[in-house]
């Protein structure tokens, strides 16, 4: 496909975001669709995706849509404007390229003109929330995640020190270094598509995990020998990054089992034990339990944009409510002078530091021994940890 025609199949695509479909699933279809494109094209066209979504306000503004919704070619036209890029230069018609511009999308529209919330990608409701929890960095947040996300590799421990990582990876043409956000932590510089395919992932010296979620499993008072609950465990992230940790004995649970399939065959790359764990096989108390929660997602926005536009009031209403009834749930599973961790990917108040004092409200036998906002600003995603001790 020439660059040209890559830029009409991303306006086919958010078109078809704007009825509301998932992006993922769309790029999905459109794969299977138009065989002949190739892992470049593929590849490109995503990006241009997700590079609209992350900026779906300034591109629509400088696109010409004002602050209404913008079509797939306002956005990519908007896109091409905010690069320094006339977009009649590219929109030429010219084999799949697409159309030219009418007279009337030939406009010298400025985004010093657009309002601060549109500038930044912020939906109206949702700037006073980011100011509350962020004071005078949520702007700077909040262009954090109008940027890609670097991608980052937790180096599993247990099996290599973080040269002997960045050595195998570089034998797989993979450039990384270093993050200060975790001792385990390395950001990919180069060839970050190629990891899923190179012999250190394959044989378990690293796994896929923002920087962040290294650097709350660091501050886990984990000990040798500990019982742990990873309560919420999803696709095992946490699970696995607490056992490169410690020694400790690690069950997994989750309320949809099929979120856990990929911890056996990722644990048995990374050398560890999990026992996968249905709510009636849990035991009745652990030394450790971590309580990753679902939340808005409000951290991790650069990595995945659309949730940031389909986030609403009720909903975030509804995930504190939900936050609140599975930590009820999850501290009684904590033995006496046991832990418990909760987390977000959120950095939004009512998420975090609310709900850590709603709990300690509702809980007289915990206490707090500490928590930390982990802010995108410091590079990964933004996170927040609590940690309680039971008495
Ligand atoms: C943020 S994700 C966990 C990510 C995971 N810890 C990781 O690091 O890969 C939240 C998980 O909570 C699960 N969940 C939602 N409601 C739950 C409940 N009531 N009890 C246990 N798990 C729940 C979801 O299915 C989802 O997998």
């Amino acid at each position: 496909m020439t660059p040209d025609a890559r830029l009409s199949s991303a306006i086919e695509i958010l078109d078809g975001i704007r009825t509301g479909e998932n992006a993922e699933r769309l790029l999905t279809g459109w794969a299977r669709a138009n065989r002949y494109a190739g892992s470049k094209d593929r590849a490109a066209i995503r990006d241009h995706v997700f590079d609209a979504l992350r900026c779906l306000r300034s591109y629509g503004w400088l696109g010409g849509a004002g602050e209404g919704t913008a079509t797939g070619r306002q956005l990519i036209i908007g896109a091409l404007r905010a690069a320094g890029i006339d977009p009649q230069e590219r929109f030429t018609g010219a084999g799949y390229a697409p159309a030219p511009l009418a007279a009337n999308e030939v406009t010298d529209t400025k985004i010093e003109d657009a309002p601060r919330a549109v500038r930044i990608d912020c939906p109206d409701w949702l700037l006073p929330l980011f100011e509350d929890a962020l004071g005078g960095s949520a702007d700077a947040v909040l262009d954090k995640f109008r940027h890609r996300a670097p991608v980052f590799l937790r180096v599993n421990r247990r099996k290599a020190t973080l040269g002997h990582a960045i050595e195998s990876l570089q034998a797989d043409r993979i450039e990384a270094r270093p993050h200060p956000l975790s001792e385990s932590a390395l950001e990919v510089t180069q060839g970050a598509r190629a990891v899923a395919r190179s012999q250190a992932y394959l044989t378990g010296l690293v796994e896929l995990q923002d920087a962040a979620s290294q650097a709350i499993i660091d501050m886990l008072p984990l000990e040798a020998g500990d019982s742990v609950l990873d309560f919420c465990a999803g696709g095992g992230g946490k699970a696995l990054a607490m056992g490169a940790t410690a020694d400790v004995e690690l069950t997994a649970h989750d309320i949809d089992p099929a979120r856990m399939q990929d911890i056996a065959p990722r644990a048995s790359r990374a050398g560890l034990n999990v026992t996968i764990a249905r709510s009636e096989d849990l035991q009745p108390s652990y030394d450790f339990v971590l309580c990753d929660a679902p939340c808005s997602g409000a951290g991790s926005w650069a990595r995945a944009p659309q949730a940031k536009w389909l986030l609403t009031q009720e909903r975030l209403d509804a995930l504190v409510e939900l936050q609140s009834s599975i930590l009820d749930e999850a501290c009684e599973k904590v033995g006496a002078g046991g832990h418990l961790a909760y987390a977000t990917c959120s950095v939004l108040e009512a998420e975090n530091a609310g709900q850590t004092a709603a709990f300690l409200a509702r809980h007289r036998e915990f206490k707090l021994i500490r928590d930390r906002l982990v802010s995108p600003l410091e590079g990964g995603d933004g996170f927040y940890i609590a940690l309680f001790s039971r008495d």
